[in-house]
């Protein structure tokens, strides 16, 4: 394995590590004071920073180079060091228009759309004009397993009928959110569970589409995005909205959710380095029974545990991305649930630690801490709970052990 990064790879780092610093940490208390004002809109400031990004050509630098005339040029393993200074900032990565869910929604608009689905809803969303949001979780049923999904999509003639209820929809609170992508069943009796479920496109502002309430993550709202509460009641959208056709919902979730997950983890190292540099800081400045933080054995640990913990999540996603890049994203499966087990908890410890050595500054709103703890805890849940990948991992390592 060689993680040495190329000349082109080292000036996007350089680039967009220059771009963090001279536009988006110096406006992080404006970014929430704009977003306090008016919650579920796009708040200027981060208009100006995507014009500001897009004409730099720091723009959808996420997609795979499988994408073609789509893509950025970028494989998955030039991508990782630029997602993790992105994510170092909650919402630095829509700027770069990097950010979840749109990202995922983009992937499979370009790999399984149709042509008219791509220029009614890629276009826009890779030029970052509108957003969206994939709904598949459901209030009444344990929805990490798909199977279980219950919205019903019924053919009438010419169009679906949609009926159900969806939970914490990242982004289908915001004003310019346009187009979900909705995954329930068309075919709920067939025996075959796994061809029962069907995504649809649903634009927001259908009929019968009711967003009932943003759901809150550990008292964040998470606006501008936010993660929606959302009814169908007899919304109807044409045949012709459908991915790639019936019973096809199943294998496009599987496909959506390589890519997605390991964007994740990258992020997540991100916000557990900005932690440990604010740790180091504070350690250093801290003077607590009449010295630094720094001379104390315990703080030393912490900081050496932390960047342990960070290096190892690094490799196993450099490493993930690799095998993704030369093998596949299906021969890749096991490293990614790996790392996606793995990278949420390493963040979730270090940013621990470094909120203890900030004290009640690190729970309060001065410091990024205490949203990234959040952020990272529904990490442990949001694209599969890690429950549900250790069960996975643990069933196919077996088997490729014992047949
Ligand atoms: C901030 C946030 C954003 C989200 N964004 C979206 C979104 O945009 N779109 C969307 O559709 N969904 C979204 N989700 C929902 C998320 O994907 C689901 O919460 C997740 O898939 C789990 O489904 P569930 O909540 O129904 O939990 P359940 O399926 O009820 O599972 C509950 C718990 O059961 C346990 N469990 C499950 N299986 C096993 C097992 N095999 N062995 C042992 N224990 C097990 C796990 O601990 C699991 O957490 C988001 C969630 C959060 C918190």
């Amino acid at each position: 394995m060689n993680f040495e990064y190329s000349d082109k790879v080292k000036d996007l780092i350089a680039r967009v590590t220059e771009f963090m610093d001279l536009y988006v940490y110096p406006v992080e208390a404006e970014m929430h004071k704009q977003v306090e004002l008016d919650p579920w809109s796009t708040p200027p400031l981060m208009e100006d920073l995507k014009a500001k990004a897009k004409a730099q050509g720091l723009w959808n630098l996420f997609l795979p180079l499988s994408y073609g005339k789509y893509s950025a040029g970028l494989t998955n393993l030039e991508y990782a060091p630029l997602a993790e200074i992105m994510g170092k900032v909650l919402w630095a990565p829509e700027v770069f228009n990097c950010a979840a869910p749109d990202t995922g929604n983009m992937e499979v608009l370009a790999k399984y759309g149709n042509e008219t689905q791509k220029k009614q809803w890629l276009e826009p969303l890779l030029e970052g004009n509108i957003r969206s949001a994939f709904a598949m979780t459901e209030p009444d049923v344990a929805s990490s397993d798909a199977t279980n999904i219950e919205l019903s999509i019924v053919r009438d003639g010419d169009e679906y009928v949609i009926n159900g209820r969806k939970f914490y929809i990242s982004g289908a609170c915001r004003k310019q959110c346009e187009i979900m992508i909705v995954m329930g069943k068309t075919d709920p009796e067939n025996s075959n569970r796994y061809i029962q479920q069907s995504q649809v496109l649903v634009p927001m502002k259908t009929p019968g589409v009711t967003v009932v309430r943003p759901m809150k993550v550990f008292g964040y709202d998470d606006a501008p995005e936010g993660h929606a509460e959302v009814v169908f009641d007899n919304v109807r959208v044409p045949v012709d909205n459908i991915i790639m056709g019936e019973g096809k919902g199943f294998e496009i979730a599987q496909g959506r959710l390589g890519p997605g997950r390991i964007h994740h983890c990258m992020r997540s190292i991100g916000a557990a380095q900005r932690a440990l540099d604010l740790m180091c800081k504070r350690v250093s400045e801290r003077i607590v029974f009449g010295q630094p933080m720094i001379k104390q054995q315990s703080i030393r640990e912490d900081i050496a545990k932390s960047a342990c913990q960070i290096e190892q999540a690094r490799l196993m996603t450099l490493k993930a991305a690799q095998k993704m890049d030369t093998e596949g994203n299906k021969a890749a499966k096991d490293l990614i649930a790996m790392i996606k087990i793995v990278a949420p908890s390493m963040a979730l410890d270090v940013i621990d630690r470094a909120i203890q050595c900030h004290g009640a500054a690190g729970v309060g709103q001065d410091t990024f801490l205490a949203h990234a703890w959040a952020a990272q805890r529904s990490l442990r849940l949001a694209d599969g709970p890690d429950q549900v990948h250790m069960m996975q991992l643990g069933r196919d390592l077996v088997k490729k052990v014992a047949g």
